[in-house]
């Protein structure tokens, strides 16, 4: 039987896991997943590579003329079968996770018409429906009418072992409190911008992954999505 198609929309704190679990429910049903937040890190590296940072401000007016010519699209890596994410063309999958990225990239998101130019592309990724798309604005702003909709949230902590973890495990020598400093320095700033600011929708489910297993989660998302289809 053929199943109505839904969109999941998975929103939370960074480095908590959303990507996981939202890769993981979306091979299992078959949908297509779609990384909001690595489209910001792309409009993020090429702003660095580009010269367009001048003492740590964005030059506004040069990365407006160009945003909505930048392409930012995803493929299959076909040995690892995870998606990849291109910038004009060029495989920018790794770069996009470097500190120097994460360093910068919620100043880039705070910018209107930035945020204006992606939920646009990701509103049209998701109108045909059948996606499990994570960011920070998904449920409250980029699909508020989702079917489904996860908050997921852990200690601080947690989360900067965790994204520790898998920076040393790619051959990065960042320390501890580094990647900690990080993770609650992008949390103020996506909690406080002015547009779209990072918030629990109030419909969405509110998840505390901090002492759950991959497993354990990834059981706990697939049994929301089977509750909203046999609604
Ligand atoms: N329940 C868990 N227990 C332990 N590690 C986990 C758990 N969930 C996810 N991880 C690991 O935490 C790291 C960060 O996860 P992930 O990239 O999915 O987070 P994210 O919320 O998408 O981050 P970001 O918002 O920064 O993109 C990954 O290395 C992932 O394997
Ligand atoms: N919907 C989104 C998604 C992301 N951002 C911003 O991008 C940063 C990086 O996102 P990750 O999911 O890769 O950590 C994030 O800190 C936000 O600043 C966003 O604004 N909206």
């Amino acid at each position: 039987m053929q199943t109505t198609k839904i969109v999941i929309a998975i929103d939370g704190f960074s480095s908590c896991g959303k990507s996981t679990m939202a890769k993981e429910l979306a091979r299992k049903i078959g949908y297509v997943y779609i990384d909001s937040g690595a489209m910001y890190r792309a409009v993020t590296l090429y702003c660095i590579d580009n010269d367009l940072f001048e003492n740590d401000t964005v030059n506004e007016s040069e990365l407006q003329k160009v945003i909505n010519t930048l392409q930012i699209t995803f493929k299959i890596n076909p040995e690892s079968g995870k998606p990849e994410t291109y910038l004009n063309g060029e495989n920018v999958e790794n770069e996009i996770r470097s500190m120097r990225v994460s360093d910068k990239v919620s100043q880039v998101s705070a910018i209107p018409f930035v945020r204006e130019a992606m939920v646009a592309q990701q509103q049209a990724l998701g109108k045909q429906k059948g996606v499990v798309m994570d960011g920070r604005d998904i449920g409250t702003t980029v699909f508020p009418d989702a079917e489904l909709k996860i908050f997921v949230t852990a200690s601080p902590e947690t989360r900067a072992q965790r994204r520790l973890d898998e920076l040393q495990k790619k051959g990065s020598n960042v320390s501890f409190e580094e990647v900690l400093d990080n993770v609650k320095k992008r949390d103020y700033i996506d909690q406080n911008r002015e547009i779209s600011p990072l918030r629990k929708a109030d419909d969405a489910l509110l998840l505390d992954n901090s002492k759950m297993t991959l497993a354990e989660q990834d059981a706990w998302l697939i049994a929301q999505y089977n509750r909203v289809i046999e609604k």
